[in-house]
């Protein structure tokens, strides 16, 4: 439910209050779809789809149309136009005939379905006649699902990336969902980026530290508890002991967790010192008792990611030792990980993982955490998210639309009437001009008249979004 001073006529672009004076008369419905397009060379070819349900409870469900919002809305409009241009009269009919429900109808492909660029996401209709104009009208908020859309993605492709060095490092896949943690609450432009953006990491992982995720789990998609943290340090609470008191700090903090895992940023003022004479000879016997379940994992946080990884996991070794595992890598004790937070995005966790590896070591030995390259090194141009019209009715008369820039032919757009089907070789394809089966169309009426039609689950989203098996076995 959205905020009492949340006014949904206030929540679009301004020349959208224009446009229903644009359109051809006798117009009785506008049919537009949100998709992904397909880009030449992308980094990314498939997308998690994910977010949809957040917006519709919190923006779209319900009476979102009242007497005051639209007086609002009439003086505000004014003031910004400096003349009357706002459609109060078409508005009232909202609030007259739908008590203010929207009367639109939104189909969509469920949450977590893993769906190739370039093909229908979600469809937007308007379900009476005399309502035409609100279709485009909601394109604003809509289009807004490129975040957690982009975001599930970017969490997905760095799961590829940490499946195929575990499989091949390690033999297994076990403890994958807790290898990235989203350090990135701080890094977003906002608590509601924080939030979408922090749940879209969940569909892949259920390691984070952004409680605003955790939240937007919980409320949004009946998910209890979403992910997982450990009691970790900062640089404040190491530096608060002056420099000369780096080791009182550290033993500080194994001595207030002696139970479960605990991380330690260990950088302060020398990762290898601290390594070298702190963790691995003046707190080596503390270090050692500890079981496999209370791991210390040690932080670096600065350098070179590859090469100060390299460099720490070296002197660990020679403190502490290590095993081989079945595939014949190196693994530190159990009682001992790395965490490496700093400088980590799709491009940079692999290089490191491919560095360990070729010096011998596993990628169980490495957690990840990832801030802004997971949260908010991404725009709406990363996936190329897009809303077109591609199906009008005047006169009682269907038409198919599109666009075609000669200026740009991958801007052209789908037209008809879209569906969304699996084809006989298994792959996911839109079907345009209306020609798609009922009987076979992916898309879910998620949204009627005001009303949510379908709900999922993140647990349900989860099993959409898994890995499949050919994106975790065949070598970096
Ligand atoms: O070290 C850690 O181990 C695992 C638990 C989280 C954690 C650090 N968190 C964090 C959050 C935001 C910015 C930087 C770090």
């Amino acid at each position: 439910m959205a905020a009492q001073d949340f006014n949904f006529l206030l929540a679009t672009d301004s020349y959208k209050i224009t446009h229903y004076k644009q359109y051809p008369p006798n117009v009785s419905k506008i049919y537009s779809y949100f998709e992904c397009r397909r880009k030449k060379g992308s980094q990314f070819s498939e997308v998690v789809f994910f977010g949809l349900q957040y917006l519709l409870k919190k923006y779209l469900t319900g009476p979102v149309i009242t007497e005051e919002k639209i007086q609002e809305a009439k003086l505000f409009y004014q003031m910004h136009f400096k003349q009357a241009v706002f459609d109060e009269e078409g508005w009232r009919k909202v609030l007259e005939k739908h008590d203010g429900r929207l009367p639109i109808r939104i189909k969509a492909v469920p949450e977590g379905r893993i769906i190739p660029r370039g093909n229908v996401l979600f469809t937007v209709e308007n379900t009476d006649p005399s309502f035409y104009w609100l279709t485009n009208y909601i394109e604003t908020m809509l289009v807004q699902m490129w975040y957690p859309i982009t975001v599930a993605t970017v969490s997905r492709e760095f799961k590829k990336i940490l499946a195929r060095h575990l499989k091949a490092t390690s033999g297994s896949l076990e403890g994958l969902d807790l290898k990235l943690h989203d350090f990135g609450y701080r890094g977003v432009s906002s608590q509601e980026s924080a939030a979408l953006g922090g749940a879209a990491h969940l569909v892949n992982f259920c390691s984070t530290d952004t409680v605003a995720g955790l939240l937007m789990a919980q409320r949004y998609y009946s998910c209890p508890m979403a992910g997982f943290s450990i009691p970790a340090a900062e640089h404040s609470t190491i530096i608060s002991w002056g420099r000369t008191r780096e080791k009182e700090a550290f033993e500080r903090v194994l001595d207030q967790f002696s139970s479960g895992p605990v991380s330690v940023v260990s950088d302060s003022y020398d990762i290898f010192n601290a390594c070298k004479h702190i963790w691995g000879d003046k707190l080596k016997e503390r270090v050692m008792e500890r079981s496999q379940d209370s791991c210390l994992v040690i932080r670096p946080d600065s350098g070179d990611p590859a090469e100060t990884l390299i460099e720490v996991i070296k002197i660990l070794e020679e403190c502490f030792g290590c095993s081989l595992n079945a595939m014949g890598f190196k693994v530190l004790p159990s009682y001992l990980r790395i965490i490496q937070g700093d400088g980590i995005d799709l491009t940079s966790v692999d290089q490191i993982l491919q560095k360990l590896s070729d010096e011998g070591w596993s990628a169980e030995n490495i957690f990840f955490g990832c801030g802004s390259a997971l949260l908010q090194k991404l725009n709406r141009d990363t996936l190329s998210c897009a809303f077109k019209c591609s199906y009008v009715e005047t006169n009682g008369k269907g038409m198919d639309v599109y666009k075609q820039p000669v200026t740009d032919p991958s801007k052209g757009s789908k037209r008809g009437r879209l569906s969304l089907r699996r084809n006989s070789d298994g792959f996911i394809e839109t079907v345009e001009r209306g020609a798609g089966k009922p009987e076979e169309d992916l898309l879910v009426t998620v949204f009627e008249n005001g009303s949510l039609m379908h709900e999922y689950s993140l647990e349900e989203i989860r099993k959409n979004a898994r890995l499949r098996d050919d994106e975790m076995d065949h070598t970096p």
